[in-house]
């Protein structure tokens, strides 16, 4: 039998060699900044992919006996990862404004480490999936200081078409980061041995349509006519269709994750009991919908682009449809007939 004789790939594109790729390919207008900041946001992701995966070794499983601001026990992966992402962040010198779930106020940072990005995010993602080892995650956004501002609230309470990158990193079988920066999705898999994210997910695309719907079903005595009507769609379709499957983890991360590969809809609705949604617009959906609609799909509320949302308050709450273009039309076309 011939030889083998084919070396092993050493072209590998780590995360940050293709940041630097895409601020080359902005040429002399792009300061690098962004580029620092990812790289510190990167770091982060590596640290906590770390801790999650020794929690249940070195007793980082559990509550940490305080409350949020949502009124939610905080695990103590939750504050963790919370303090590791604010350290980074204020360290990199390249942010005015942070804004976390796990914090009742926004950080405005000191002048003589303040950069000229604001940095929204969801630091453990799934927190109700920690202690049983299920895909977790991190969520993340970026704003530019609006012109002239020193950084205030007011820079975050933008609307998320304003963003200039987001992204998240899920902590499961390997760590995957998946972000873009307005041109296009990547994803980038965690060599532990190399400590690097190395690009194994050029361009995402998610398929036009999906086979998969992934809603907690638990809420259905809850829901609103025009998601019922759907629900109903795609469980029992007419015409011989075969009908959808129903994945769901409890992990917007890991649910948001799939459905970009696979295609398919995520969804979070608002309902009787729950008026506003559960998830969070500025470091949930808005970063999921970016990414979402640069990957070729649709975000919305149901009635309105998630990314054209101007928000008013920093953890103000929102529903959540996201997917695959032609999935999440059908269900808009529920909420039309209701507006009818
Ligand atoms: O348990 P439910 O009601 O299905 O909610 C699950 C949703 O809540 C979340 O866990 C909320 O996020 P946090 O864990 O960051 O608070 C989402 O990840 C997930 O999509
Ligand atoms: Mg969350
Ligand atoms: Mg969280």
């Amino acid at each position: 039998m011939a030889e083998d004789t084919q070396m092993p790939s050493t072209d590998i594109v780590t995360l940050t060699r293709h940041i630097l790729a895409q601020q080359i390919r902005l040429g002399p207008a792009a300061t690098g900044d962004l580029t620092l900041l990812l790289n510190a946001i990167q770091v982060t992701s590596k640290f906590i992919a770390t801790n999650v995966r020794k929690a249940r070794l070195i007793n980082l499983v559990g509550l940490a006996g305080e409350t949020n601001v949502q009124g939610e026990e905080q695990k103590k992966l939750d504050v963790l990862s919370n303090d590791i992402m604010v350290n980074a962040l204020r360290a990199s010198g390249k942010t005015a404004v942070l804004v976390s779930e796990e914090l009742d106020e926004a950080i405005v940072i000191e002048k003589r480490l303040r950069g000229k990005y604001c940095v929204v995010f969801d630091p453990l993602d799934g927190s109700s999936n920690i202690d049983a080892g299920v895909n977790i995650g991190t969520i993340f956004g970026i704003y530019k200081l609006k012109e002239g501002s020193e950084g205030t609230i007011n820079d975050v309470l933008q609307p998320g078409k304003d963003m200039v990158a987001a992204g998240y990193t899920m902590y499961g079988s390997s760590a995957n980061l998946v972000l873009t920066t307005g041109q296009g999705v990547n994803g980038y898999t965690l060599d532990n041995a190399l400590g690097e994210f190395i690009l194994t997910h050029p361009d995402i695309k998610i398929p036009q349509r999906g086979k998969i719907y992934s809603f907690n079903e638990g809420n259905s005595m809850y829901f609103h006519e025009p998601v019922i009507k759907y629900l109903e769609s795609i469980k029992y379709p007419k015409n011989g269709k075969a009908p959808y499957s129903a994945r769901y983890i409890g992990s917007m991360v890991a649910d948001v994750h799939r459905t970009l590969l696979y295609g398919g809809i995520f969804g979070y609705p608002n309902d009787k009991k729950t008026k506003t949604g559960k998830l969070r617009l500025l470091y949930e959906a808005f970063p999921m919908a970016m990414l979402t609609e640069q990957a070729g799909g649709v975000a919305t509320t149901g009635t309105q682009r998630i990314l054209d949302i101007v928000p008013t308050e920093i953890h103000q709450r929102c529903p959540v449809f996201l997917g695959s273009k032609e999935d999440v039309e059908d269900l808009q076309t529920f909420y039309k007939e209701e507006q009818q």
